[in-house]
């Protein structure tokens, strides 16, 4: 599969947005991350995918000033990861997988020492923080220890700390983690909103479905990157054909697997689906079915979903 699209060096953001060349970190003798190179744009939400120990955390720790890099160097928002730590950390927003808040503590004086830990004016990032504990459902519930929070209001508290210094780069590790329905689709709106605003994105998540959602390009790392890409093209290499016949859909299974390109067929909710590699087969697919007397009622180009693209790339490189 040929989507590692070579990253556009020539049009890199000068200043807003990431930046991001050659970045590697070894931790002794073991390479975590290996010459990442990449570009997000400002009002972007990236995806940044790959499976359990690929190196994504460590990356978000090198572009956030908690790492440093052990070779390459990254620009988020016009700061060096390597040279401008303590300027990084003002416009680069957190939120790791474990909200980290102390429970003796109230929801405002968990935030009121976040913001002094940041030295921040308060009487400017008090009212951002009262907008978004409103925004999350979490308006009146100021003056509650966070001890007797239920693990979905803490990870929304921890989104609202996450924005209460206006960041313009915001890392979202797992953001919608152990959040009902509802609450999900609140913070995926706020994840667009943020974006809308101009802000860059870049969302860590094994939920491909939400990537799908709100991810318009994704990097795809395993040390190394596999693919990057914008996820529509992704999802559009290796076609299928979703077929609906009359009556049974499986007897037409063998017709089809007898065609001289020999496709993958799939029998899904009583709809033939066809693998193609080349979408130019289609007509042969439907001149097969009507040959062995189907009735073809519709044929639609189908889009693969995300994870079934992320999978293939993951088996791919273990061979
Ligand atoms: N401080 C450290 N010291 C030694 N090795 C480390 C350290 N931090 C990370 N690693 C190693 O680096 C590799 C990448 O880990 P990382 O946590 O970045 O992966 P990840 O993609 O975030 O995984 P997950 O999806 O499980 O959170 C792993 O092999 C891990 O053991």
């Amino acid at each position: 599969m040929s989507i590692l699209v070579p990253p556009p060096l020539a049009e890199a953001p000068a200043k807003g947005g990431l930046r991001v060349r050659g970045l590697a970190k070894r931790f002794g003798e073991r390479t975590a991350v290996e010459d990442l190179t990449f570009d997000v744009r400002p009002g972007e939400v990236f995806g940044l995918l790959g499976p359990n120990g690929a190196g994504k955390t460590t990356t978000v720790r090198m572009l956030t000033g908690l790492l440093r890099p052990s070779s390459g160097d990254a620009e988020v928002w016009g700061h060096s990861v390597t040279h401008d730590g303590e300027s990084l950390r003002k416009v680069v927003g957190l939120l790791t997988e474990q909200p980290g808040l102390y429970d003796r503590l109230t929801a405002r004086e968990n935030l009121r020492f976040f913001m002094k830990l940041h030295e921040m004016d308060e009487s400017v990032a008090w009212p951002r923080a009262k907008h978004y504990l409103e925004r999350f459902g979490l308006g009146g519930r100021e003056d509650d220890p966070c001890g007797g929070f239920s693990k979905g209001m803490r990870q929304k508290l921890a989104i609202v700390r996450t924005l209460v210094h206006d960041p313009r780069v915001i890392f979202l590790d797992e953001p919608t983690s152990g959040l009902d329905p509802e609450s999900a689709r609140t913070v995926r709106d706020a994840v667009a909103e943020l974006a809308s605003e101009g802000r860059t994105i870049v969302l860590c998540s094994h939920n491909l479905a939400e990537v799908e959602r709100l991810c318009e390009r994704v990097a795809v790392v395993r040390r190394r990157l596999l693919a990057l890409g914008p996820v529509r093209e992704m999802r559009r290499a290796g076609q299928s054909l979703d077929v609906r016949v009359d009556g049974n859909a499986e007897a037409f299974v063998p017709a089809l697997a007898a065609l001289p390109f020999r496709p993958n067929v799939l029998v899904e909710g009583g709809r033939l689906r066809v693998m193609l590699a080349d979408e130019a087969r289609a007509p042969d697919v439907v001149a097969c079915l009507v040959g062995a007397g189907a009735r073809v009622h519709s044929v639609v180009p189908a889009q693969r979903p995300l994870e079934e693209v992320y999978l293939d790339l993951l088996r791919e490189e273990e061979t």
